[in-house]
């Protein structure tokens, strides 16, 4: 779906991408991960066509966004940070507008269904400036999917939302590609939230894709040593148990274990002498491997 090649971009003589390569196949929810100031927002904005690359190769959909700018975006969605709307038009006006600039058929009832799958409906007649930011950031989404993309870019799409707006445009990103094989392409800074949604994570630092993998791929990589965290007992003397380095924490021990595989044995020689309640391994999360690649990458 997604095809970038060697793309450099610079504004003013400031490279800000100096050779970005990925991929993005069909169906796929990926996380544009990096910095600020790394070029996610060029990146969606070179992928919608809206800026051309100084150099390098894009395929969105097969088509090249700078020659092919009007089906690119015919194909794909869009949320931005801002979103786009017109503060002094109501929602209702808003999606209107929208979907005839977009060529939306039976316009009429595809913004009914938007603005009821989004709870919307209460406040269809309202001012958009009059809107909170959850709501903002729900009726960007309904403007991004009038058209029902086959692709959809979203730029921090849950910055300024509470957790309950989180979790909601979240579940409704998952059905979204669950249901329609919709594929999304997500900007974010908040890594523990994404990690819900993306199949697959593209990390963008000093112009180039340093790291790209599902969190799996990049635990098998990068994970070097797990922290495991037992909930227990145990009664842990001089820093150490069974050889591993451990660490009595409340109610929990943390041990440093040197890969995953030691983990039945280690359980098992401590049920021997204690109660185990809980193990977890509390390293592998997205925002910690986030960190992992970056150092690696410096
Ligand atoms: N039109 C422009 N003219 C000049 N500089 C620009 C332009 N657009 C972006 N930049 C610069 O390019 C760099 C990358 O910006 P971009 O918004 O793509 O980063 P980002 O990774 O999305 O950052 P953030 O996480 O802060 O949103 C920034 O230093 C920004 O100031």
């Amino acid at each position: 779906m997604i095809v970038a090649e060697g793309v450099q971009k610079s504004f003013q003589g400031r490279t800000i991408l100096s050779d970005m390569s990925f991929g993005v196949k069909e169906g796929e929810i990926v996380g544009l991960l990096g910095p600020n100031g790394a070029g996610k927002t060029t990146t969606v904005r070179l992928l919608n066509g809206v800026i051309r690359p100084d150099a390098g190769t894009i395929r969105v959909g097969g088509l090249d966004p700078v020659t092919e700018g009007d089906p690119v975006r015919a194909m794909s969605g869009i949320l931005t940070e801002g979103a786009g709307l017109y503060h002094e038009m109501s929602a209702v006006e808003n999606l209107r507008f929208f979907a005839k600039l977009y060529g939306v058929k039976r316009a009429d009832s595809r913004i009914h269904d938007l603005l009821r799958q989004f709870d919307l409906q209460a406040h269809r007649d309202k001012a958009v400036g009059q809107f909170s930011t959850g709501m903002k950031k729900r009726l960007g989404l309904a403007k991004a999917l009038l058209h029902e993309p086959k692709l959809l870019f979203l730029d921090e799409p849950t910055n300024g939302l509470d957790p309950d707006g989180i979790r909601e445009v979240m579940g409704y990103l998952k059905e979204l590609n669950r249901e329609f094989g919709t594929t999304i392409l997500l900007c974010s800074h908040v890594l523990h939230q994404i990690e819900e949604v993306c199949t697959r994570y593209v990390f963008l630092d000093g112009g180039r894709v340093i790291e790209d993998g599902t969190l799996a791929e990049i635990e098998a990589k990068y994970l070097r040593t797990v922290t495991l965290r037992v909930e227990t007992d145990l009664i842990v003397a001089g820093g150490q148990y069974a050889g591993y380095e451990a660490v009595r924490q409340e109610q929990a021990v943390e041990f440093a274990l040197p890969s995953k595989d030691v983990i039945p044995g280690l359980l098992r020689q401590i049920l021997q002498e204690a109660s185990v309640y809980t193990a977890e391994i509390v390293n592998r999360d997205l925002e910690t491997l986030y960190f992992q690649v970056r150092r690696e990458h410096q």
